[in-house]
């Protein structure tokens, strides 16, 4: 590289040969990221190893680079592990190039606003049996939300409605989602560093993630071949439900020979959406939950607007979503008072570049940090409180802007998130309008406060905690309980 280039953008000192890898931990790196972010501006650069890293921390920033010159910022690094665990033809992996546009064209139509409409229906009715199970057993309030989460992309991606525990797709599901979950910091595991500890013994040091691949590879394929034998058997009987999987298997057996994509590819597809949709679904409802049960006076308020807007003979349904500004409020502070998905998931930049005056060069894993952004002291007040007022006019808020960044940027924009926005309100607006979510009483007659900590990694979930739930009144009960059948939508 030319001497004459500009300089990287700043960053804290690190070791000549190995560069920032030591000061860096595995976990919470977002927190540490937005520490020096402080220190040394919002592009920031650092190394580990040999590789180049750019961290974004402002979304001015992310939207210059990724956004506005996304024809060279859209690549990813190589994932080894996800890679080993079986996500091959998965979008979230494939560089850019034609086969990550082919899949960008499977997956993007099936999940526009439009298209979202249709699913509406599924998500008021999930939201519905939520409310019964919530009802019937709060304590396992966390696997509750996982199981709605779950069932909505069921539905969506293979047209499968989960009845019981001991239907397949629930192990399937469990199975893949550990998988998901523990097979480290994507991109940034030894393996990834070292690639060659792949084909090493598993006594070997640092083979740690690519043993977990390999023993949890099981679950990725369960995934890939269950549904698509399920579908394919339900298609053969004339008894499918129309969903993403069957629509592109249609396309494919009409006429094999000029359809862009093999059954793999479609298999993989329809993955993804597992993939990217339960877990980060499922994490911002436990965060919309532990924002209840600290902020009495929020739900307070939105229980009175649901109460005038709305009434009390019916739950909401997303025709009110217009009518319910502070409802509204606590669902976008929920996205982001903690950010769900804290680190985005890493592009690569596929030329050198210069962004004011500093270098980013090519091959340089690019993290838009999400965390960073949403506490950006610079649009937020106060960003570390969970505050929904902040989004109202003044004088009754501070008429901040709702978060920008929480679903990625560019040509990677995550195609899920109209549909993951409203599997959310529906549940944020249907639970505050029946439910008081409260502290627990503990033996000695104080409240269980809940302590705010979150887990780290590609999604971060609050640490348990106890709640204390109850109808609002015998009307909400009746409504929770009232039977769900189909023309009630
Ligand atoms: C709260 C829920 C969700 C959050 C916070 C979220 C967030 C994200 C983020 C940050 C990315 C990376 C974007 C980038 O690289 O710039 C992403 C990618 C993706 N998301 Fe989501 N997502 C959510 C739900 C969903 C749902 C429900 C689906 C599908 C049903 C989905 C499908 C995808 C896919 C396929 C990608 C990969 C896109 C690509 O690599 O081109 N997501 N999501």
């Amino acid at each position: 590289r030319s001497k004459n280039r500009p300089p990287f953008p700043p960053g804290p000192p690190g070791d000549p040969l190995i560069g920032h890898i030591r000061l860096v931990p595995p976990d919470n790196q977002e927190l540490l990221f937005y520490q020096w972010g402080k220190t040394y501006g919002d592009v920031m650069h650092l190394r580990f190893l040999h590789r180049d890293v750019i961290v974004l921390n402002s979304v001015k920033a992310a939207v210059e680079l990724l956004d506005k010159r996304s024809i060279i910022y859209s690549d990813r690094p190589w994932f080894p592990i996800f890679e080993m665990m079986g996500w091959i033809a998965t979008i979230t992996f494939i560089g850019y190039g034609k086969r990550f546009q082919r899949h960008r064209r499977m997956i993007h139509p099936y999940l526009t606003t439009n298209k979202c409409e249709g699913y509406k229906l599924i998500q008021a009715r999930e939201a519905r049996v939520l409310l019964k199970n919530l009802l019937a057993d709060e304590g396992r309030r966390d696997d509750l939300l996982r199981l709605y989460a779950t069932s909505v992309i069921l539905q969506v991606a293979y047209g499968q409605q989960v009845s019981s525990n001991d239907d397949p797709f629930v192990k399937i599901t469990l199975d893949a989602g550990y998988a998901i979950a523990n097979g480290g910091p994507p991109a940034s595991t030894p393996v990834d560093f070292f690639p060659f500890l792949r084909f090493m013994p598993s006594w070997f040091p640092g083979c740690h993630y690519a043993n977990f691949a390999r023993d949890n590879k099981f679950a990725i394929d369960a995934l890939m071949n269950y549904p698509y034998e399920k579908v394919t058997q339900q298609m053969a009987e004339g008894k499918v439900t129309h969903s993403f999987l069957s629509s592109q298997l249609e396309a494919l057996y009409r006429d094999k020979e000029n359809h862009p994509n093999t059954l793999d590819e479609i298999k993989g597809a329809a993955g993804v959406m597992f993939l990217a949709g339960s877990d980060t679904t499922w994490a911002t409802l436990s965060i919309f939950f532990l924002a209840m049960v600290l902020h009495p006076e929020y739900q307070r308020r939105a229980q009175a607007e649901i109460d005038a807007v709305v009434g009390t003979d019916r739950l909401p349904d997303f025709s009110d979503r217009k009518s319910l500004p502070f409802v509204e409020c606590i669902y976008q502070e929920s996205l982001r008072w903690n950010s769900a998905v804290p680190l985005g998931v890493a592009h690569r930049v596929l030329e050198d570049d210069v962004y004011e005056g500093m270098f980013i060069p090519k091959g340089a894993l690019i993290i838009p940090n999400a965390r960073a952004m949403t506490l950006d002291e610079n649009i937020y007040t106060n960003p570390s409180e969970f505050n929904p007022t902040r989004y109202l006019p003044k004088p009754d808020g501070n008429n901040e802007p709702y978060p920008n960044g929480l679903f990625g940027f560019g040509r990677r924009i995550c195609p899920g998130r109209h549909l993951a926005g409203n599997s959310l309100w529906i549940v944020v607006a249907s639970v505050l309008a029946t439910f008081d979510v409260k502290k627990v009483i503990n033996n000695d007659g104080k409240e269980d406060i809940p302590v705010i900590a979150f887990s780290s990694g590609v999604t971060s979930h609050p640490h348990p905690f106890k709640t204390h739930m109850g109808p609002r009144g015998e009307q909400a009960k009746k409504l929770i309980l009232q039977d769900i059948v189909e023309d009630m939508y």
